[in-house]
């Protein structure tokens, strides 16, 4: 523990995260997730190497950061395209000039006992981008919940496929194509068994105003949301999560 605190998130929100410094739900006996998780991008983590213990770990994780972020850019093509839009649509309107996207390695303790209240790897939260793809070890835990604006929620395992990544959409998206593409509300429940994922996350260029795209309004259905700068609102979102923390 204490080699990995020397790693700690840092200000540019890079870095390892303790089990229980996240929290989104607002239960408040709970003390937050039970994930312990590392954030890696292309800025920002000059103080996050360790070459020591672990040599080759920058290549390899660069190496699935640039093929994730290839094969993240071809689904939003895809989005765009569904939508009438060009295919280049994203890439034109700016939203991979500054390149934010992180890649987010997460362990799950099985040593957690699941009947303990409030207890939970990841409490139910949506992704704050534009969209996420995840990579797991196969270990169950991970849940949707398909409509969450009803009540009571209902809550489905996400069945593992060998060789295929989950995909998500994020808030950001959500709110740029008013609600046409919604973002997928998720948890992870405690299996009682050490549960290990990767999400990459890729977000809009911090200086893009975000605002609802006009090929997904009309008078019946206005724009739902004001229009936002991506990068206020990315910070505005990780530090509320953070908000409890020590790290
Ligand atoms: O570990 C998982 O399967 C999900 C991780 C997740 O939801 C997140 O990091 O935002
Ligand atoms: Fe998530």
């Amino acid at each position: 523990m204490e080699e990995k605190m020397a790693l700690r998130k840092n200000s540019s929100h890079r870095g390892y995260t303790a089990p229980y410094s996240e929290k989104v739900d607002d239960f408040p006996n709970s003390r937050g997730d039970s994930k312990e998780t590392f954030y890696i991008g292309l800025t920002g983590d000059d103080n996050l190497q360790n070459n020591e213990c672990f040599p080759s770990w920058k290549k390899t994780m660069m190496s699935y950061h640039a093929n994730a972020f290839a094969t993240g850019k071809k689904i939003l093509s895809l989005i765009a395209l569904s939508l009438d839009l060009d295919a280049e649509f994203f890439e034109k309107n700016g939203a991979f000039e500054i390149p934010t996207a992180v890649l987010r390695l997460l362990h799950y303790t099985g040593d957690v006992n699941a009947s303990e209240d409030g207890n939970i790897g990841a409490a139910a939260h949506s992704d704050y981008g534009m969209l996420t793809l995840l990579a797991t070890d196969g270990t169950p835990g991970l849940q949707i919940c398909r409509e969450k604006d009803r009540h009571p929620q209902l809550w489905e395992d996400v069945h593992h496929i060998d060789g295929s990544l989950i995909v998500n959409i994020g808030d950001l998206l959500e709110r740029w194509t008013n609600c046409v593409f919604r973002s997928t509300l998720h948890r992870v429940v405690p299996v009682g068994k050490d549960r290990y994922s990767v999400a990459f996350f890729i977000d809009p260029s911090p200086n893009l105003v975000i605002q609802c795209m006009e090929s997904c309004c009309n008078e019946a259905y206005p724009p739902r949301f004001p229009p936002i700068k991506s990068g206020d609102y990315l910070e505005e979102r990780l530090n509320s999560t953070y908000k409890l923390t020590t790290v």
